[in-house]
């Protein structure tokens, strides 16, 4: 019922050169397989979405983007809009990562502008929500996805469960080699069903895919996504490699 996705975030890595000689790789690996079942997407820098979108012609590789902002032009330096996005057929966009709430300051009330901006646009944002280590320590994992998780979706009263989708990264499994463990991951993904049925109803809960992010690799994606509510991974390191990223995506389902 939810199709499965799996998509690597490239995060501030890969120079169009290089990207070159990934796609070689990866296309190569990834266009012998029908993969019918999954959607599989990268999210390369900026700088590489044009470069990277002629490459994803033809393919099924969708393309997305890291960021972005919520009106579709403006005196706002540094951003871009999910009209440009779209003209490159950009199909997700990740919002809300962690590493732009905690390194570029990001708050709730600026990605909920971002969630609502992407999805008005006709593009499917990625909220991403997580607890930090101390939050987890201190019992306060809930508490903290719920607020993200509410506070982000909050101008998007009626949705196309098809057209957002939720990733849950506990910050201390980002880029640390220590993933969540399935049930660790379960137990959030679980409550964030639960949260998404309070916000909208059961029927489209249902509907909402829930990634799991944070130190994905080929040796552990198979327990995860056998849980029944990890729809999904978003993976950063290992997505840098063809090869590792391409062994991630083509698990059997
Ligand atoms: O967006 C991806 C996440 O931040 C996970 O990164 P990671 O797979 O390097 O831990």
């Amino acid at each position: 019922m939810r199709k499965a996705l799996f998509l690597g975030n490239w995060k501030m890595h890969h120079t169009i050169l290089e990207t070159k000689s990934y796609f070689e790789k990866f296309l190569r690996l990834l266009l012998k397989h029908n993969f019918s079942d999954r959607t599989v997407g990268i999210a390369p820098p900026f700088t590489s979405l044009f470069y990277v979108h002629s490459l994803l012609k033809e393919t099924p590789v969708k393309l997305c983007a890291q960021n972005a902002h919520f009106e579709e032009k403006g005196p706002f330096t540094g951003e871009i809009s999910p009209l440009m996005l779209k003209e490159l057929e950009v199909e997700y966009v990740i919002l809300g990562h962690s590493e732009r709430r905690h390194l570029f300051g990001e708050g709730d009330e600026l990605i909920q502008r971002r969630v609502e901006g992407v999805y008005r646009a006709g593009l499917v944002p990625i909220l991403c929500v997580g607890e930090t280590l101390n939050e987890r320590k201190e019992g306060k994992t809930f508490e903290r996805v719920e607020t993200q998780l509410k506070k982000g979706l909050a101008g998007l009263k009626e949705i196309n469960p098809e057209r957002i989708v939720i990733a849950y990264e506990p910050v201390w499994a980002i880029g640390t080699g220590v993933n969540a463990t399935p049930s660790q991951a379960e137990e959030v993904h679980n409550f964030i069903r639960g949260l998404l049925e309070e916000l909208y109803d059961e029927e489209r809960a249902k509907r909402i895919r829930i990634l799991y992010g944070g130190s994905v690799t080929p040796e552990n994606v198979n327990e995860l996504m056998r849980e029944p509510n990890i729809d999904g991974v978003l993976v950063g390191g290992a997505s840098l490699d063809p090869e590792k990223f391409f062994k991630i995506c083509s698990i059997n389902l």
